[in-house]
């Protein structure tokens, strides 16, 4: 909060000016300058929204705003929801719970606030699990000062969860405490920044409107595409052959049509021609020598070109050929297997095209140096190793899995490096990967062993044709695990009952009885109101089970391997002279408390004096804790600061501190992330 003297100046001296403008005008260089991260901008439009004088209004305007969306966009805008929760690692019968309970007006924020509430922490994903709460502390420079609330109770409704919130706010923070709430600005300000935030929520809710109507039509039939392709080829060459511009104009733009519903269905327009030309070779030629009498090859292919560099790709820029049909087949099969069903050949073509893409000279030279057409094949552990040492990680270390009775049943983990930067960084660490039956045993250990190399080659390098270069079995094995990812089963199943759910719940039938029953009540009472969570659901849990399986063991090989690399850090001089600094800070005096308090409550409010270590120290005693009782792979710490600088200098210190070479790096377990920039 270091900037709101800065903020304050700045206020005073742009008053006038935002009073005198009615309109909100972010861009304007005299007016206010809001510089705050997206999250916080979030929060802020959140509290806005639900503050003071617009208490009465804003939940109406987010009513109205709902209410004007059409069915269409209403189920989009859910689904997007229920995906980005999916994302964060929520199971679907508890989103589906979230989103029974605040039906149609169901925002990403909402349904989180909602599912952190009412969830057991034990229940959550681990990343919002928290376990604390405190005592009162008397004296000293470091006091730990509130408890969690007694009379806290969750609160199903989100815009009361905030105006919680502010008051929470205002109570705690001693200091300062008119220049954290809207009104405490001048009343024009206050009134420029909820229209910019209104604005804002309106532009968002216009995006749905947009994106609804766009939705793309069911996909037609594979064949009629093909027939219409080819007439409205024929008639360019006619016309070009007759020198009619219009004519040639105009099945120029129903090729290009064509060609864009072929590249939304993920097929490019080579495989459109090729399929057609092999099944009516015959025909094609005879209509081609009727209409121009020989000259067809070449004329034929000159209107192709034409055509072709012409099409344009999603972002405006002309497509080309033969690269640009695949990338933009790719991104457009994302949204159509979401969000519809595809008609078999088309699946089936799409399976092909993807495999022709991934045995493409293209990405055949991306093994330049281990392997080329004609080499002998070699066995997965090997390629393994080979793609490992390219890429710079540590050679891949095989475990055998603890209780394979007969046989033997390996992991292979892999320490990969963090690449790349901002959008594109990819993060490092350690990877174990086992097989996808876990339980399965092979006679030999070798075998087994290449068996998982094949499978991490597979997971770990998907655009790279690592069967072409590989001996049989493991190769079939590879083309097995390719076919089922490209067959989309999984995700047809996951698509079918997010469309049933969002669909039951568009038809407003969620009675009543669901929304006044005992939320807080996990005990599977409001499960039994949604009648489509119930019908696959004990399927669905051993699938869960199985998944938690094989997380828990990749994260006790984890939490092994940090604390076998703190034992031998504690062998550091510099790791010592560092312990010893650190000891020194007022903080360091209550770690145990500290440590103790959060063993038992979910809440702790820690008090202290500039420079006293919360930020750096307080991370670290839980972090270390976790490590030393050998629990380090689930522990997630999330540490916020107010400015991006002061974000990136406690990572640098805490890195440091730990003696680690910097925030993101191969050895760290200290990372940022800052707007447009990160290292994880
Ligand atoms: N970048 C740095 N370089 C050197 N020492 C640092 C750095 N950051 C922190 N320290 C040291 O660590 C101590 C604890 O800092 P820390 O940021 O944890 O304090 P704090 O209690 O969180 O302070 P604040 O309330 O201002 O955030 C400081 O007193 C300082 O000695």
């Amino acid at each position: 909060m270091a900037p709101k003297k800065k903020q304050q100046q700045k206020h005073k001296s742009s008053s006038s000016t935002s009073s005198s403008s009615s309109k909100p005008k972010p861009q304007s260089s005299t007016g206010p300058k809001l510089q705050i991260s997206a999250e916080n901008e979030n929060r802020l439009r959140r509290l806005l929204l639900n503050s003071g004088r617009s208490t009465t209004a804003d939940p109406l305007h987010e009513d109205n705003i709902n209410n004007n969306l059409t069915k269409a966009q209403k189920a989009k805008k859910l689904h997007s929801v229920y995906e980005k929760l999916s994302c964060e690692g929520f199971t679907d019968d508890h989103i589906e719970r979230a989103l029974s309970h605040l039906k149609e007006s169901a925002t990403f924020e909402a349904a989180l606030d909602w599912l952190c509430l009412v969830l057991p922490s034990n229940e959550l994903p681990l990343k919002f699990r928290s376990s604390t709460a405190g005592l009162p502390n008397d004296g000293g420079s470091v006091g730990i000062i509130s408890t969690a609330r007694d009379d806290w109770a969750p609160l199903p409704d989100s815009s009361v969860a905030t105006a919680h919130e502010m008051e929470e706010i205002s109570i705690k923070s001693k200091v300062q405490r008119k220049v954290d709430t809207l009104d405490s600005f001048q009343q024009s300000q206050a009134d420029w920044i909820r229209q910019y935030m209104e604005q804002q929520e309106e532009d968002e809710y216009e995006s749905w409107e947009d994106t609804a109507v766009d939705e793309a039509p069911e996909p037609r039939n594979y064949e009629i595409i093909c027939e219409e392709y080819h007439s409205a080829r024929l008639q360019a060459i006619n016309a070009k052959e007759r020198k009619n511009k219009k004519g040639q104009e105009q099945s120029g733009q129903i090729i290009r049509k064509l060609k864009q519903e072929m590249a939304a269905l993920g097929i490019s327009v080579d495989t459109l021609a090729a399929e057609f030309e092999s099944r009516h070779r015959v025909v094609e030629n005879k209509n081609i020598e009727d209409v121009i009498g020989g000259e067809d090859g070449c004329m034929e292919s000159t209107v192709e070109q034409d055509v072709s560099l012409s099409v344009p790709s999603q972002d405006g820029s002309v497509a080309d050929e033969d690269s640009g049909d695949i990338e933009l087949g790719d991104m457009f099969l994302e949204d159509s297997s979401s969000d519809q069903v595809l008609p078999p050949e088309i699946v089936e073509l799409q399976k092909k095209e993807k495999m022709k893409e991934l045995t493409s000279e293209k990405n055949l030279e991306k093994l330049e140096g281990i392997w080329k057409k004609g080499d002998p094949l070699k066995i997965p552990k090997a390629i393994l190793h080979l793609l490992c040492q390219r890429s710079g990680w540590e050679a891949p270390k095989y475990n055998k899995v603890q209780g394979t009775r007969d046989g033997s049943s390996y992991t292979v983990s892999v320490i990969r490096k963090a690449s790349g930067r901002g959008k594109n960084r990819k993060v490092g660490g350690l990877t174990t990967i086992q097989l996808p039956t876990p339980g399965e045993a092979f006679e030999t250990a070798e075998d087994a062993q290449n068996r998982v190399a094949a499978y991490a080659l597979y997971q770990l390098f998907p655009d790279l044709p690592v069967h072409l270069m590989m001996a049989d079995p493991y190769a079939s094995l590879v083309l097995q695990w390719l076919e089922g990812d490209l067959s989309g089963d999984v995700k047809n199943t996951e698509v079918d009952r997010r469309a049933g759910f969002v669909d039951s719940l568009l038809k407003a039938d969620v009675p009543d009885a669901v929304l006044s029953e005992d939320l807080l009540d996990t005990s599977g009472q409001t499960d039994s109101q949604i009648s489509h969570a119930q019908e696959d659901k004990s399927s669905r849990d051993a699938g869960i089970n199985k998944i938690a399986e094989s997380t828990d063991y990749h994260k006790q090989v984890e939490s092994s391997y940090l604390k076998k690399q703190q034992e031998s850090k504690r062998k550091m001089k510099k790791y010592e002279d560092m312990l010893k600094s650190r000891a020194t800070l007022p903080i360091a005096e209550l770690k145990g408390e500290i440590l103790r308090l959060l063993k038992d409550h979910d809440v702790l409010v820690i008090c202290g004096e500039t420079g006293c270590g919360k930020t750096t120290q307080v991370p670290q005693f839980i972090l270390d804790d976790m490590i030393e009782q050998g629990h380090g792979g689930i522990c997630n710490i999330v540490c916020t600061q107010p400015r991006r600088i002061a974000a990136i200098s406690v990572a640098e210190r805490v890195s440091d501190e730990r003696c680690e070479s910097s925030p993101g790096s191969k050895d760290s377990l200290v990372g940022y992330q800052v707007r447009l920039d990160s290292a994880r």
